[in-house]
């Protein structure tokens, strides 16, 4: 039987890039003369990935770009952000230990992020948690991403493990709606980013910090998966 497979989020679950991705982002906006975003716009434009999270940014202003002015901010944003990596990005509370107790329990770790796999992967190595992970995919990996439910799924099978033994932890409803969708049982992170709370896409169970995210918990949501 292969191992059992814990699948994270990144930005919001694993690690807190919104000060860094706010700046990127607010860089690009004050270059082009625009309003810059607050905190709680952010948290309304992240969780697709880089382009998403621009056209939110314009139709906030109902502003429009021509696709020039788009890719320009684009590339402008990757490089901002991609330059100033890891910045002030840093693991959640407790993570480290919780990725520790799950790694000696006999789980792989593997990352599923929309953001683009190349910047997901200068950020993790930027932190030195690399060697933690089996995988890591983005939102450019497959030609779908989350909320699809292949993005997790293509996930596990790329380790060679089994979907029905994972389970995924997240923060948003991008991510709580692929796992369900996948079958998967998934643990919310209540301190991410989103604009509704995790509550109302009705995850397997809420966590409020990586103490809670015990081998205990894990295991009996894989039984409970299994009937
Ligand atoms: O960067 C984004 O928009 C989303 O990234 P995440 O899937 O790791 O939350
Ligand atoms: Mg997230």
């Amino acid at each position: 039987m292969s191992r059992p497979t814990a699948v994270f989020d990144l930005d919001g679950t694993l690690i807190h890039t919104a000060p860094d991705l706010l700046d990127s982002l607010n860089h690009c906006l004050e270059a082009a003369g625009m309003q810059t975003a607050s905190t709680s716009e952010f948290t309304r434009f992240v969780g697709m990935g880089v382009k998403v999270m621009l056209e939110r940014a314009f139709e906030a202003q109902q502003k429009r770009a021509t696709p020039e002015q788009f890719q320009a901010m684009f590339d402008q944003f990757i490089g901002h952000y991609s330059g100033n990596m890891p910045g002030k990005s840093q693991p959640y509370p407790g993570i480290l230990d919780a990725l520790d107790r799950l790694d000696e329990a006999g789980f792989d770790l593997a990352i599923c992020t929309n953001k683009t796999e190349a910047l997901a992967t200068q950020l993790i190595a930027g932190l030195d948690l690399t060697r933690r992970f089996k995988i890591l995919t983005g939102g450019d990996t497959f030609p779908f991403r989350k909320p699809d439910p292949r993005h997790i799924i293509e996930t596990v099978r790329k380790i060679g493990n089994d979907p029905e033994r994972a389970i995924m932890v997240g923060d948003s409803r991008a991510d709580i709606n692929a796992a369900k969708a996948a079958g998967i049982p998934v643990i919310a992170v209540d301190f991410g980013y989103t604009d509704l709370h995790v509550r109302e896409f009705d995850p397997s169970v809420i966590i409020s910090h990586y103490n809670e995210l015990t081998v205990e918990l894990v295991d009996g949501l894989l039984r409970a998966a299994a009937g």
